[in-house]
């Protein structure tokens, strides 16, 4: 598990480690310095051709501090200081006055020389609006050199790249590596902002982890080795009822697929036991392609009695996928609400159903907190909070714990980075899986039953973030096998089987 902050909490951190532990500024700086060189040092040589580009905060100050650490090794760095050198801030002007001492030459504009690297430490966390002027002439100079081939390394995060929204503040930087300071920034993992980051690694620079439970950062993500940590045990002497029973409620006459894939991701992804509630026309697919499934298929109105026995079996329920906004499928959601209490994925149309039906409405707020889980895309989810999809983009994880807390459910908000709000003022997932050739008909289906099989096993939030994070994995095997284009929500489902798979030999070994 790794914290990702914003930059306030980067900022509280700092003052932390200085004031509180007593590490200077200073010390601060030059670890930054040296993460910076550590990762350059591959690239270096004494014909190297490096310009820095330094603003007059602190950020600036990490590129003055590694203009000496290249010096000490011989290596000459042209020097651009941006800004109104009267301001400078303190740790920022202590490493100008070190140059100075030095000897080492320091440049207020930038030449039309040729660099072979271009490190940009204009800004960082401390960006707080626009760039123009002679910051914007700086920020574009350094991506005219990206653009003619000089690498470009940005301190931290790209300058113009807000740390905590990853939107783009007037323009930004685009780097071919960031080298992060001890936190990932929110801004690093989201887009716009992952993208002008290029490939981004995080530097420990010494300050000690002050995050407790209840004062811990806004966000977390998972990395590939967390996935021992966070999948369950099996039990080897469970039996199927120990692995869940898994009730799918999903497709309708026109829309098969969507039960059939959830269905399969559901027993792929270690349910013991799963019964499918579809329309009578699914019946005959269902029956060939999943013979593993119990079903229950009904011919214009459900039979109440049936589902509501379906209900009482079931540890977990999973709803929505296909099953249309029909008068079928609303008495299904109704029932499936009423009960308020078994531990439900409500996915797709049952998303449309509840933001269309009061009643279903006051269902979901009468049930037990933290037992629903929603997964809607960014269309279902404005839909059901009532605001527009500009609104809900500018902020997302602030709305999704809005609506989380409002609803008492866990909502994966899903989208080219998903995030996961609790309803209890948890930390949001940030999900940094996946890629681009999961957009395409029905992976959400697949991740509905990902999330439903874990939550036979794994705690509700828990099982929210960690289907993402596998459903996104799984996604990028995929798109290694398949390419992004022609890869299909069953390739993702099918590299999910190979995931787990993998998942337990290696934890086998490790017995
Ligand atoms: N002790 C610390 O706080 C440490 C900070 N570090 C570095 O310092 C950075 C943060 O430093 P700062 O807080 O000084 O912030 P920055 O260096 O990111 O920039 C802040 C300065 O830029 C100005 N500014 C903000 N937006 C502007 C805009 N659009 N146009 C013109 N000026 C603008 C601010 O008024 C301020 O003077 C981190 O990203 C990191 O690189 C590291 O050295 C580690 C230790
Ligand atoms: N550009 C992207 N990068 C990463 N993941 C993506 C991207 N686009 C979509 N996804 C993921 O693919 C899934 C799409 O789900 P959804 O929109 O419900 O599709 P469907 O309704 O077709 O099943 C979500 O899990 C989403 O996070
Ligand atoms: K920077």
């Amino acid at each position: 598990m790794e914290y990702i902050v914003t930059s306030k909490e980067m900022r509280e951190c700092d003052m932390t480690a200085i004031k509180d532990c007593g590490i200077p500024a200073m010390v601060l700086m030059e670890r930054a310095a040296l993460s910076v060189f550590s990762e350059i040092e591959a690239f270096l040589s004494e014909t190297i051709r490096i310009a820095i580009f330094a603003g007059c905060g602190n950020n600036g100050g990490d590129g003055l501090a590694l203009a000496r650490l290249l010096a000490e090794k011989g290596i000459h760095a042209d020097i651009f200081l941006i800004g109104n050198t009267e301001k400078l801030s303190m740790e920022c002007g202590s490493q100008l006055s070190i140059l100075k001492q030095l000897g080492i030459t320091v440049n207020s504009k930038s030449a039309k020389a040729e660099y072979d690297m271009v490190v940009d430490c204009l800004f960082g966390t401390g960006l707080t609006r626009e760039i123009t002027g002679i910051y914007e002439e700086a920020v574009r100079a350094i991506n005219c050199y990206g653009e003619k081939g000089s690498r470009v390394i940005a301190v931290d995060i790209p300058s113009g790249v807000c740390a905590d929204s990853g939107k783009i503040l007037g323009c930004a930087v685009k780097a071919e590596l960031t080298v992060a300071l001890q936190y990932g920034k929110a801004g690093h993992y989201l887009y716009p902002g992952k993208m002008l980051c290029g490939h981004t690694v995080v530097h420990n620079i010494g300050i000690p982890e002050s995050f407790k439970s209840g004062k811990e950062p806004s966000f977390f993500s998972y990395r590939e080795e967390d996935i021992h940590g966070i999948l369950p045990e099996r039990a080897a002497f469970g039996n199927k009822g120990t692995f869940g029973r898994i009730l799918l409620v999903a497709g309708s006459r026109d829309m098969a697929g969507a039960a059939l894939l959830c269905g399969k991701t559901i027993l792929r992804s270690g349910a013991g036991m799963l019964k499918i509630i579809t329309a009578a026309e699914n019946r005959d697919l269902i029956l060939r392609e999943l013979p593993e499934a119990m079903i229950y298929t009904y011919e214009g109105k459900p039979e109440e009695e049936k589902v509501r026995q379906s209900i009482a079996w079931a540890d977990v329920i999973v709803a929505g996928c296909g099953i249309s906004t029909d008068e079928n499928a609303e008495l299904l959601m109704e029932m499936i609400l009423e009960q308020g209490e078994k531990r439900a994925v409500i996915d797709a149309d049952g998303l449309n159903l509840i933001a269309r039906e009061g009643s279903l409405q006051e269902k979901l707020l009468k049930y037990q907190k933290g037992r629903v889980i929603l997964t809607p895309h960014p269309g279902e989810f404005i839909r059901l909070a009532g605001i527009s999809m500009n609104t809900y983009k500018e902020n997302p994880a602030f709305y999704l714990k809005k609506l989380a807390k409002e609803y008492g459910c866990v909502i994966a908000g899903k989208d080219a980075v998903t995030l996961v709000a609790s309803p209890d003022e948890r930390m949001v997932y940030l999900n940094r899986t996946g890629n681009d050739g999961m957009a395409t008909a029905g992976s959400g289906d697949v991740l509905a039953g990902v999330i439903g099989a874990l939550s036979a096993s794994l705690e509700y939030f828990q099982a929210a973030c960690c289907g993402v994070f596998l459903h996104g994995l799984a996604g990028d095997m995929a798109a290694e096998k398949q390419g992004k284009r022609g890869m299909l929500a069953s390739d993702i489902s099918a590299e999910l089987k190979e995931l787990l798979k993998e998942e337990t030999a290696e934890r086998e070994k490790r017995i």
